[in-house]
């Protein structure tokens, strides 16, 4: 049991040297505020003069102090002469920091506390939360592991910061709120102990003061008359541990070099002469406080041991498991690389193929990914960037109207020309274009991200490997990228190369005509409607007496309003009448019902076919069987073929309402554009027709690249790299010559492996020994 010491020492070194401190190792904490013989108590433990000294704050780095009794056999061994007597080794110190170094002289070692003090702490006062590592070997000592700290200051001074006491207050908290810390709570005994700080602190972490030893410093220096019996007999403050009082050096007997062996002496003789503690005297002085805190630190081992063993256990699972993570460096061997590059390089592919099919063991819940991303990317993505584009895009009524006239050639426009129609709706289809190569490349990248998340973490044990199958994934998503993108590209130019005005979606002429002609009736309706009741409301004002119309027009007589009201009236008889009369035309000769196919073959009086109203039956149907139309049928009759001759659509031309033509008001058309602002209700007509039918056909052909582009997609590239990621990867890296480069270990993860290995040995190497010692 009394390895018990070494044991946490030794363990405790490790921890150090590997920069871990996962156990929560016994160890006595010295708290005290400043200059209340903290040094001091250390010192007289040690029987060594080896700390430094001076006014004012001393201790300003954590001192991590491990005494080894020398005695008890402990390292380093006591070696036997020639002449057969047994040579002890002399005491003798190290500090962590200086590995290879020992110090024999303790007057360097309080120099060497000074100067790393120094080092890290600067010169002036400061202290730092860095602790200093000082192993003492020594016949002398009982086996103890104490920690000394900086003293509670109030006032800042030298180059302290102003929050000097919190800063000190926390690094002292960081130490004793450790529940296996033993506080050694100093106080002076010259000082009331109601205003002891180490003992307010140990308070705060330790209510119950089961871990608390009081030790009370500068019993001589007390009142005459006064002293400390009813606090070393535990009766003024309860501290499970007990109050334990000494008699340090004082400044005065350092300044002299007052040997420790005659301190020592000195302070029995006080405990022995002293008539209040004469009793107690067995338990006070430096060597009972030594004594009792080996046997406390002991028992604390001891009682702290199956909580230190079980936590062991755990942190053994644990890093076993983390080390099992690194890899096992023994497959890297000749014998196994190339099952090994085989292993892993299937388990990429796997995982790349798992990803896009949503069978991933690792599926997130978080957020969308692989296939599902890709599925995201068409339906929401490409579906709602499609939808965003306006069929008449860039289309303005100036475009429309330029291209009815244009596709006219020199005659005057007499009716509304497909071929304006076909001239308008290709660049239009071309819109979808942009939005439909972005598809391509946004599920692209979905993949090459999909490729970059597999192989799972034995593959990044090898950077190499893992950034070379992410090159040749990369590579072959890249080399579909062209082709797919080119299909699709190719997609758009189908549906641009044939404008399939027979398609059964489509509106047609006659569809957009009758919605045209609906929604005018039904302007015009309301127009008469608003009119007629104003006729009304005007006529009742009139009878009255009091009417506001008249008197907001009093000049006015009432009969010439009226007259003025049925002037209108029978304005807009007559254009009712006449467009009467025109649709009654339309519907029969070139209506949408009545439009016969076999007027497209010229023949202007076949059958009617009853087939589907198509926009060419609109265009062609009806106009043929207008006596009153000379141009169109001559230029039918031209041609023979109506494809062939100006197409033109079955529109009441104004010249042949008898408006005439003005040439040199046309030609100003051309050339300044500000003229379209003023369209007429033909004009406008044509316009919204020509729309209409432009949203018609975009629709239907919106729809169907929303449905070609994702199949393709997936066909030449998910589903194409999917299939072939395998054969690829296989194909360009299981070469026996690349195996040494791929298989070359991360110079990180190889020292991590190193070093939970070295931990792993470490928590291994204790539980044996607890186990042995339990
Ligand atoms: N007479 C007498 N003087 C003591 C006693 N203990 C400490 N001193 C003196 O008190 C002063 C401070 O003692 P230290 O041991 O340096 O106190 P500390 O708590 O380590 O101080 P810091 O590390 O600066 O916080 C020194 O001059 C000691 O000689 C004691 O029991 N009796």
């Amino acid at each position: 049991m009394n390895d018990l010491i070494p044991l946490v020492n030794k363990l405790q070194d490790v921890f150090n040297t590997i920069g871990s401190d996962q156990i929560d190792l016994p160890q006595i904490v010295v708290v005290g505020s400043q200059s209340s013989g903290k040094s001091s108590v250390l010192e007289t433990i040690v029987q060594k003069d080896f700390l430094p000294r001076g006014n004012g704050v001393v201790t300003r780095r954590p001192l991590v102090l491990q005494l080894v009794n020398t005695h008890l056999g402990s390292m380093p061994p006591s070696s036997v002469s020639s002449d057969g007597t047994l040579n002890e080794a002399p005491d003798r110190a190290e500090f962590l920091h200086l590995p290879n170094k020992q110090f024999f002289d303790f007057e360097e070692v309080r120099k060497e506390i000074e100067t790393e003090t120094a080092r890290v702490a600067g010169q002036n006062k400061a202290i730092s939360r860095t602790p200093i590592h000082l192993k003492i070997f020594s016949k002398n000592v009982l086996n103890l592991t104490l920690v000394d700290l900086p003293g509670v200051t109030k006032i800042p001074v030298g180059d302290q910061p102003t929050d000097i006491e919190k800063q000190t207050r926390n690094l002292i908290l960081d130490y004793i709120l450790k529940p296996n810390s033993v506080i050694l709570a100093v106080s002076p005994a010259n000082v009331d102990l109601a205003n002891s700080d180490s003992l307010k602190l140990a308070r705060q972490v330790d209510p119950e003061a089961k871990r608390t030893i009081g030790v009370l410093t500068k019993l001589d220096l007390m009142d005459a008359g006064t002293n400390s019996l009813d606090i070393l007999s535990g009766r003024a403050y309860p501290l499970k541990l007990g109050f334990i009082g000494v008699v340090n050096r004082s400044q005065a007997d350092i300044q002299v070099n007052k040997p420790m062996a005659d301190a020592f002496k000195s302070e029995t003789e006080f405990f022995q002469n002293h008539p209040a503690y004469r009793a107690i005297a067995h338990r006070c002085g430096t060597n009972f406080l030594a004594k009792t805190l080996n046997t406390i630190l002991m028992n604390h081992i001891r009682d702290k041991l199956p909580d230190i063993k079980a936590k062991l256990n755990s942190l053994i699972g644990q890093t076993q498991q983390e080390l099992t993570s690194y890899g096992d460096p023994t497959f890297t061997g000749k014998a196994h690389r190339g099952s090994l590059i085989l292993q892993l390089l299937t388990k990429f592919a796997s995982d790349f193929v798992a990803a896009i099919d949503g069978t991933s063991a690792e599926i997130s819940t978080k957020e969308l990914c692989g296939g599902a991303r890709i599925y995201y990317i068409f339906n929401n993505v490409f579906g709602a960037a499609l939808d965003s584009v306006n069929p008449c895009e860039n289309l303005s009524v100036q475009d429309i109207r330029t291209a009815i006239r244009n596709s006219t050639g020199p005659r005057p426009s007499l009716f509304v020309p497909e071929i304006a129609f076909d001239l308008l709706v290709k660049p239009q289809i071309k819109l979808l274009e942009p939005p439909s190569l972005r598809c391509v490349e946004l599920a692209y990248e979905e993949l090459v991200k999909i490729c970059h998340n597999c192989g799972g973490k034995d593959l990044s044990r090898f950077p190499r490997f893992h950034a070379k199958l992410i090159e040749v994934v990369s590579d072959l998503l890249r080399e579909r990228l062209g082709p797919t993108s080119d299909y699709v590209e190719s997609l758009i130019s189908i549906q641009r190369s044939y404008i399939n005005t027979n398609h059964p979606d489509f509106i047609g002429g006659g569809g957009a005509m009758s919605a045209l002609e609906r929604a005018s009736q039904k302007k015009k309706k309301d127009v008469d409607r608003t009119r007629r009741l104003s006729a009304v409301n005007m006529a009742l004002a009139g009878n009255g007496s009091d009417s506001p119309a008249r008197e907001e027009n009093p000049e006015k007589p009432l009969s010439s309003a009226m007259a003025n009201l049925s002037v209108h009236q029978a304005a807009e008889r007559a254009d009712r009448e006449r467009e009467r009369e025109r649709l009654n035309h339309v519907s029969q000769h070139g209506g949408p019902n009545n439009v016969s196919t076999s007027s497209v073959n010229g023949s202007p009086h076949g059958p009617n076919s009853g087939s589907k109203d198509t926009f060419m039956n609109y265009f062609f149907g009806g106009q043929q069987q207008r006596n009153d139309r000379p141009i169109l049928q001559e230029s039918a009759h031209r041609s023979g073929n109506v494809h062939n001759v100006a197409k033109e659509m079955v529109m009441p031309k104004t010249v042949l309402d008898g408006e005439p033509l003005d040439f040199d008001k046309k030609l100003d058309y051309m050339t300044d554009s500000e003229e379209f602002s003023g369209l007429n209700e033909r004009e406008d007509m044509e316009t919204q027709l020509i729309r209409s039918l432009i949203t018609s056909y975009f629709n239907i052909t919106r729809k169907s690249i929303q449905d070609l582009v994702p199949k393709a997609v997936m066909h030449l590239l998910v589903n194409y790299s999917r299939e072939a990621v395998q054969n690829r990867l296989v194909a360009t890296l299981y070469k026996e010559e690349l195996f040494n480069d791929l298989l070359q270990e991360d110079d990180n993860l190889c020292a991590e492996r190193a070093k939970c290995k070295a931990m792993l040995d470490v928590f291994k190497n204790a539980f044996t020994i607890i186990n042995e010692a339990m």
